[in-house]
């Protein structure tokens, strides 16, 4: 594989690292790779994922010359952005653009993107800031890549052999009495032949579970193969599941006397449901454009972060593979609900990344810790991870201080501060008094409080008593 491959190869860690990123400071990011392909990217440029950038762009020079540009003012912009095609037509207000060079040689670009006004405005007022973070990313693409070579396999590709990095349930890191149960039930049967449902959002570690199921159990030795079920088009997947013809295995034969985990079981579609379903009845396969029947011996793991059962009403999923699969069922809970264990996976993740980047373990400030434990963490302990891996790059000291992190994350915070989620009695509630009170401030007289009722289509006696319930003279 030559290095723009492993670029392609690390894109969805690195979609995740930047919708961190572009969450945190407010501004979109986006990445191409050598053939100006766009890989990944945030708020519009997500859904452009895939398309290429245009001819003549500043990401384009940046690719040919390897040298770093911005566009501060795209629309009053003659000279630099005369050779676009996009001239006069582009969205973008503001443009970053840093080369990703490996062994000398560009294979990418790095985008900070403004499109608003105030976007483009912080991008003006914090260039030199902005330019160490896009160093900062490239540095992480880097490490990735890096991590990447000497790893055993990509993801979507699993290996044939057993894979190095086992995980065992010493390092599943919870204090929390849901996950300390959960922990105790699958060290019971790890060694159990039947199917197991691990549920749970995206991010609360069920790959982590399977995993410590598989390698802590008689199956160890054999291959853990792990496969994604919404990132392989069903054509391929079939092929690559039973095998093909007369000398092509599949993942279900290769993975004999071991585990074959199957991440987002919900994006499974129906045609492979019924297949695989038949299959583990039976114990046996036949592979695509096979004749031979091939028996096999697979532990099944299955992990969603969907609702199976509501699937199964809207005929998305079918009902007979369900009960073949939640043998054994999990539910690993949110990481919001387990507070106990937020600073802890913290200080872990500090650790962690601290140790590869070479730097001192950090402290965090009080005020730091009542963030992350009031923090809705929607992509749990992944995100968890980002965050601290985020923080042992930019902090600027050895204690983690609130100025660490971007004023968008507080705004965010105010809003989502579980003490005060109400109900939406509550908010309606709210929003009603805050109307009344605006609407009767310059009406005193019973007239004028007639003509309000008649406005918001109520009797004036209705009116009176909300100004009543709400305390409004
Ligand atoms: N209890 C834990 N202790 C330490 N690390 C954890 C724990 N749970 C999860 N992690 C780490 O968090 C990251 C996400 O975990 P994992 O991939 O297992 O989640 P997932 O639920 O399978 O996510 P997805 O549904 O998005 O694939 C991994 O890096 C994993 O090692």
């Amino acid at each position: 594989m030559n290095h723009a491959s492993y670029l392609t190869a690390i894109e969805q860690e690195l979609q995740r690292f930047l919708d961190v990123l572009a969450e945190l400071i407010d501004l979109e990011f986006t990445v191409v790779n050598d053939k100006l392909v766009r890989i990944a990217g945030t708020g519009s440029y997500k859904e452009q994922i895939g398309s290429i950038a245009p001819e003549g762009s500043l990401f384009q020079n940046v690719l040919e010359t390897g040298i770093p540009r911005f566009i501060l003012d795209i629309q009053n912009e003659e000279e630099n952005c005369r050779n676009c095609v996009f001239n006069r037509h582009c969205r973008e207000l503001s443009t970053m653009g840093y080369p990703i060079i490996l062994d000398n040689r560009p294979i990418g670009v790095i985008g900070i993107i403004a499109f608003s006004p105030q976007q483009k405005e912080k991008v003006v007022e914090n260039l030199s800031t902005l330019w160490d973070l896009l160093k900062q990313t490239h540095q992480f693409i880097e490490n990735k890549i890096a991590l990447f070579e000497t790893a055993d396999s990509p993801k979507a590709l699993p290996p044939a052999e057993p894979v190095q990095n086992a995980i065992i349930f010493q390092d599943i890191i919870g204090y929390d009495t849901s996950l300390k149960d959960i922990v105790k039930r699958a060290e019971r049967v790890t060694s159990s032949p039947s199917a197991v449902l691990i549920q749970g959002e995206a991010g609360t570690g069920k790959e982590q579970l399977a995993k410590a199921l598989h390698y802590g159990g008689n199956r160890a030795s054999a291959s853990f193969i792990p496969i994604s079920c919404s990132a392989v088009p069903a054509e391929v997947l079939e092929r690559e599941l039973f095998g093909y013809g007369d000398d092509e295995p599949g993942w279900l034969e290769k993975a004999a006397n071991g585990t074959v985990f199957f991440d987002e079981i919900g994006d499974l579609p129906l045609s492979l449901q019924a297949k695989l379903q038949r299959a583990l009845q039976v114990g046996s396969i036949y592979r695509v454009n096979g004749s031979r029947s091939l028996s096999i011996n697979v532990r099944i793991i299955a992990a969603t972060s969907k609702n199976l059962e509501q699937m199964i009403q809207e005929g998305m999923f079918r009902e007979d593979f369900y009960y073949q699969i939640n043998v054994l069922p999990f539910t690993l809970p949110p990481l919001k609900e387990r507070k106990e264990d937020i600073l802890k996976l913290f200080t872990f993740f500090l650790k962690k990344h601290g140790e590869r980047l070479n730097k001192p373990m950090m402290k965090v400030e009080p005020i730091v810790e009542q963030w992350l434990l009031h923090h809705q963490w929607p992509g749990n302990i992944r995100q968890l991870e980002n965050v601290a891996e985020y923080l042992v790059n930019f902090a600027q000291d050895d204690v983690i201080t609130s100025g660490d992190l971007p004023d968008s994350f507080f705004q965010k915070e105010k809003v989502l501060h579980p003490d005060k989620v109400r109900s939406l009695d509550e908010l309606v509630a709210e929003y009603e008094k805050t109307i009344l009170q605006q609407l009767l401030e310059s009406a005193h007289s019973t007239s004028e409080k007639e003509k309000v009722a008649n406005d918001l289509n109520i009797s004036l006696s209705t009116l009176y008593r909300k100004l009543e319930k709400y305390q409004i003279s």
